[in-house]
């Protein structure tokens, strides 16, 4: 054809021949795409997509499923009508026959919670899960309270042996925070027109000093303490509330571990991540077989699971759960929900500020219309075992009579912890001199019966919350990403956890100045935490105020540009170039406050809510009302008598403006708060339909984890 071609036109065209009339070249020549007509659809309908594809074949199976059940259901009223003996109607058959289910709804699905302390596992149709401490006892050669010698002689003596009086035990520090809260109380307590001896503190004291034990034979304690046997031949591990009775001078020895730590994995106590998901896989696997009675391991594969995690989750742990009970246990289909979402559900509320306080992590989210809003997530690490802690700490102190108290030892962990529950109070009335007793029971040992006074420590510990000063938070941060690597952007490389504006504020406000000489070139992950600087309280009180004024505009940095700045380019839709990619990487910058692990998210709770709402709302003052309005505690952290007023009390001086509506809600129903972020997986878990967040088998073992990004309701 080309040669049939004038000169002019082969010019034209660019294929004018050489001069021996040869083309330059035999293959064909491909014009350029007009990129007017350029167009695919690829991978950009749904029906290319495995996860829809399977979800909407499992729509149309259970289609024709119930429209042949429908069919019989006729075709047998038919014939029983024709038998006359039927007097009723066909479709009062029909209805029967679709109101009679198999199976109970939920009966086949497994509902996980995991926390700090407490396991919670049930059946979706169980009314309330079963509750088991979130331990391991593991045959080692020392227990954890040998690891930490830490009680009596260490405490309270000088270094050349002298007796050490029990106020200087805990450093000069902590005792004048201890001081000045006391003193703080003391002024609104007189402001607040109630009576106090002057004196309260010394008595508490002098009588702590005098008083000694009573000894009570073994025989004669009615209530003493059941410990676990040990079995010949001694069991590798014991697991959940067993673990926790094990003595401490058992022989062999065991250790606890517990693999969940403020609401993080243990990566402090673990030598490595396989130990770490081994200890989580075998407690849960064991509540299963013992507490929900499903023995055979083979039969799980009928039985699908939700599994609840944290409103600011690390998507490395996620991943490794999803594929320990996709591939380990075999459950046939696998669900995520976030806590404050299951919250909400539990308790029945189209919106609210969930605030949970749990053992070690206080957790603080706005949910509206079944969504958590993202930027109002935030995460503290403390929570009601840093009562139990501070409580013990101010109580020696105050020269409790059992100075040996040691909260590494199981039976003294036991004893402060319902010390705590029975005694603390937020309830500024019940603050006066009054005795208490307590049985100490060690294995092996008679009862000891002790008495003593306290005074305001039942309520200055629980009011840690509030000023988080005087928890110890030296040791929370450590061992953080030693073992799991925090999650990266397979394209770019750079962090992708979810983040959230106000957690971000509250990390500006807590965080330690950058070392000179750290590299700020995003690897902050390698720098070493330096837990001597973190700050136990926000540097500057009133960081948070022009956020959470909405009367003015003006708006922290953080508040403004929620996205970390070295990741907010690449993550909001990938509009980078490598080459500004790259460029940018080489620019020296300080690394977001999210990518720093030196940072300990402590802050009082109080500015933390508002902080939360402040986000949520986003200069909405309705929105605003609605949430401050709305705000629903839970959590066994928010059992201590009298903390939703004293809460309330707390918000409304902090927001006057707002006083009216500031109201603080419990659960309906008279639910227990610590169940019902269970209860509300429950409820997540029994929804049929709706629910197409399953991750099935098949899908997962051709897609793995990548298979999340179309499962979950939140942006994976
Ligand atoms: N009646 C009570 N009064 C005060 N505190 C209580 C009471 N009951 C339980 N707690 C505290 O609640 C905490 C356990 O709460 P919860 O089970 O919600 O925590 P978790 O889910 O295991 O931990 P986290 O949420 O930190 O991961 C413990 O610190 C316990 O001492």
């Amino acid at each position: 054809m080309v040669g049939k071609k004038s000169g002019k036109a082969l010019r034209d065209e660019g294929l004018e021949r050489t001069d021996n009339n040869m083309e330059l070249s035999s293959w064909p020549q491909i014009p350029a795409i007009n990129q007017k007509n350029y167009y695919t659809d690829y991978l950009k309908r749904d029906d290319q997509n495995l996860a829809f594809r399977l979800q909407n074949e499992e729509a149309r199976t259970k289609m024709t499923k119930k429209a042949k059940d429908h069919d019989r259901a006729l075709a047998m009223a038919k014939t029983e009508t024709a038998e006359g003996e039927g007097e009723g109607d066909g479709d009062a058959h029909m209805e029967d026959a679709e109101e009679t289910p198999t199976e109970m709804a939920g009966s086949k699905v497994i509902i996980i919670h995991m926390g700090s302390q407490n396991l919670r596992i049930g059946l979706a149709s169980d009314a309330l899960p079963k509750t088991l401490p979130m331990v391991i006892a593991r045959k080692a050669a020392t227990s954890e309270s040998e690891d930490h010698d830490e009680p009596k002689p260490k405490r309270f003596k000088h270094d050349d042996g002298s007796e050490m009086e029990p106020e200087k035990a805990f450093g000069s520090e902590w005792s004048s925070h201890f001081n000045r809260m006391s003193a703080d109380l003391k002024v609104h307590m007189r402001q607040n027109k109630r009576r106090m001896l002057p004196n309260s503190k010394e008595m508490v004291v002098n009588y702590n000093r005098r008083t000694v034990p009573e000894i009570i034979s073994e025989h004669n304690d009615p209530m003493r303490a059941e410990w676990t046997e040990i079995s010949n031949p001694p069991p590798e591990y014991i697991v959940g509330q067993p673990a926790l009775r094990v003595p401490d001078s058992s022989k062999p020895r065991y250790k606890l571990y517990w693999p969940i730590r403020n609401g993080w994995c243990n990566e402090k106590d673990y030598t490595s991540k396989r130990s770490l998901f081994l200890d989580i896989s075998l407690i849960v696997e064991d509540a299963i077989k013992n507490q929900l009675h499903l023995t055979s391991k083979k039969d799980w594969t009928q039985y699908s699971c939700v599994f609840v995690i944290p409103d600011l989750y690390d998507k490395s742990y996620v991943t490794q759960i999803l594929d320990m009970l996709m591939r380990e246990f075999a459950f046939a289909r696998v669900c995520f929900i976030q806590e404050s979402l299951a919250a909400t559900f539990g308790a029945g509320f189209t919106s609210a500020c969930v605030v949970d306080i749990g053992a070690q992590k206080t957790s603080i989210c706005c949910v509206e219309e079944g969504m958590c809003i993202e930027n109002s997530r935030v995460n503290l690490k403390f929570g009601g075992q840093d009562v139990t802690e501070t409580f013990v700490k101010m109580m020696l102190h105050d020269h409790f009579p059992y100075a040996d108290i040691n909260l590494r030892r199981r039976h003294d962990f036991l004893l402060a912890e319902e010390l705590k529950k029975n005694i603390c109070t937020m309830n500024e009335a019940s603050v006066s001199p009054q005795v208490f007793d307590f049985h100490l029971r060690v294995a092996g040992q008679d009862t000891r019966k002790y008495t003593f006074k306290a005074f305001d420590e039942v309520h200055l510990a629980p009011m840690g919350v509030f000023e988080p000063v005087i928890f110890d938070n030296s040791d929370k941060i450590i061992g953080r990403r030693t073992l799991i690597d925090r999650s990266v952007d397979i394209y770019d490389g750079s962090p992708n956890d979810p983040t959230s504006a106000a957690q971000s504020e509250i990390l500006t406000a807590m965080a330690p100045p950058l070392p000179s000489h750290s590299k700020t070139n995003g690897d902050s992950h390698l720098a070493v935490p330096d837990v001597q600087t973190t700050p136990s309280r926000p540097q500057h009180p009133h960081a948070l105020s022009k956020v959470q004024d909405l009367e003015g505009t003006p708006r922290s940095s953080v508040a403004g540009s929620p996205a970390p700045e070295n990741t907010g380019t690449s993550q909001a839709g990938g509009t980078s170039t490598p080459a500004a990619t790259a460029a940018a990487a080489q620019a020296p910058r300080p690394p977001a406050v999210e990518d720093r692990d030196d940072i300990m998210p402590v802050f009082a709770l109080d500015n933390a809510i508002l902080t939360s709402i402040a986000h949520a709302a986003r200069s909405d003052e309705k929105k605003m009302r609605d949430f401050i309005g709305g705000i629903m505690v839970v959590g066994g952290g928010s059992l201590t008598s009298g903390f939703h007023l004293f809460l309330e009390e707390r918000l409304q001086a902090l927001r006057p403006g707002f006083s009216k509506e500031i109201m603080i809600g419990t659960p309906p129903r008279d639910l227990d708060p610590q169940v019902v972020v269970w209860k509300g997986a429950s409820i997540f878990g029994k929804l049929s339909g709706t629910n197409d967040s399953w991750i099935g088998r098949l899908e997962y073992d051709r897609l793995g984890p990548r298979l999340m990004a179309y499962k979950c309701m939140w942006a994976y």
